[in-house]
């Protein structure tokens, strides 16, 4: 197995420049979460890895080499878009596919037997697919993924419309898939799923990975957040203190941003405390992925420095 490479893609449409120098790779046996805004890339770029959408410039690489059409075979996609055809038995519809991916008809009914055991669709194997519930097409979709054994797994937003169990099986599979070698990227708006099952993650604003890494490097790189208990603290004590904003307050307790990383800010925040009020709390708040994605995607574009700098 070997590492699938994102590598510097533009593309526009029309004036629109939907991906600028989009860039990551995923290793083998890695899940790496892909999420950002709507529009802000994720699906462009997923279409771009499968080949069937062209870049502007940059490539896709697979073991080093670029993804050539038989390699594409090798992929596992799931489109945004999902692509089954409503008229269609389940089995018949997956044996299908198992078969366009050049599988043996005895190979493709035993991974067609397996995937919807696995997904709990094997009671729906001889019903039309527009007859199933949107979540057990979802369940149908993802077995059309996973039928031929991929070697690189790229799925847009498989966890949409699932219910508790069926993601749970769903990172289940996804687990397995990956102890066996095989390199994930999924997008999702999940983001405390993605916190819970990715090794990495990379947040894209208007087209652009604007972090990357697993969740505690973005942790660590990113902002802090200090929580005070100050007791005797007038209300507003904490408003006007330097390269901090006020997120949270709840009786005593103060939550407190750093806005940019001044040295020192954080003991500025507990002299302002201590200047009213004995401290009886001063801990580090971990920020959770949901709180890096609103700060990442809500940043100002344009460079945050003269207003802090005054
Ligand atoms: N075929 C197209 N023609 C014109 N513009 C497009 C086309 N496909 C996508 N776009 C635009 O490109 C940008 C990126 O879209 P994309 O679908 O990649 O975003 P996304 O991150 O997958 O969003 P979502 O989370 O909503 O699925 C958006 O501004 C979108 O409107």
């Amino acid at each position: 197995m070997a590492t699938l490479e994102i590598d510097h893609l533009n593309k526009s449409y029309g004036t629109l420049r939907a991906l600028k120098d989009m860039t990551f790779s995923v290793e083998s046996g890695e899940i790496f979460g892909f999420v950002g805004s709507n529009g802000a890339g994720k699906t462009t770029t997923m279409r771009i890895a499968l080949g069937v959408l062209r870049p502007d410039s940059g490539e896709v690489r697979w073991d080093g080499r670029p993804l050539d059409l038989q390699m594409r075979r090798r992929v596992g996609y799931m489109p945004e878009e999902r692509g089954l055809y409503p008229k269609m038995k389940v089995a018949e519809q997956l044996t299908y596919l198992a078969r366009l991916h050049g599988m043996s008809a005895a190979d493709a009914r035993t991974a067609v037997d397996h995937w919807t055991e696995v997904l709990g669709v094997a009671a729906r194997r001889g019903d039309e697919v527009q007859k199933l519930s949107l979540g057990n097409q979802q369940r149908v979709q993802l077995a059309a993924a996973l039928v031929h054994d991929p070697q690189v797994l790229v799925l847009d937003e498989p966890f949409s419309g699932l219910d508790p169990v069926a993601v749970d099986v769903m990172s289940g599979v996804l687990h397995e898939r990956a102890a066996a070698g095989v390199p994930t990227v999924f997008s999702s708006h999940q983001l405390d799923l993605v916190e819970r099952l990715c090794d990495r993650v990379g947040i894209v604003r208007g087209g652009e990975m604007v972090a990357l890494g697993t969740i505690d490097e973005l942790r660590t790189t990113d902002f802090s957040r200090w929580r005070v208990v100050a007791p005797d603290a007038p209300p507003g004590w904490a408003d006007a203190i330097p390269h901090t904003t006020v997120l949270d307050v709840d009786g005593a307790a103060t939550v407190l941003e750093l806005t940019s990383p001044a040295a020192g800010a954080e003991q500025a925040i507990l002299q302002a405390a201590l200047a009213h009020s004995p401290v009886r709390e001063f801990t580090q708040v971990r920020p959770t992925l949901t709180d890096l994605f609103r700060h990442v995607v809500s940043a100002d574009e344009t460079p945050a420095t003269e207003e802090n700098a005054a």
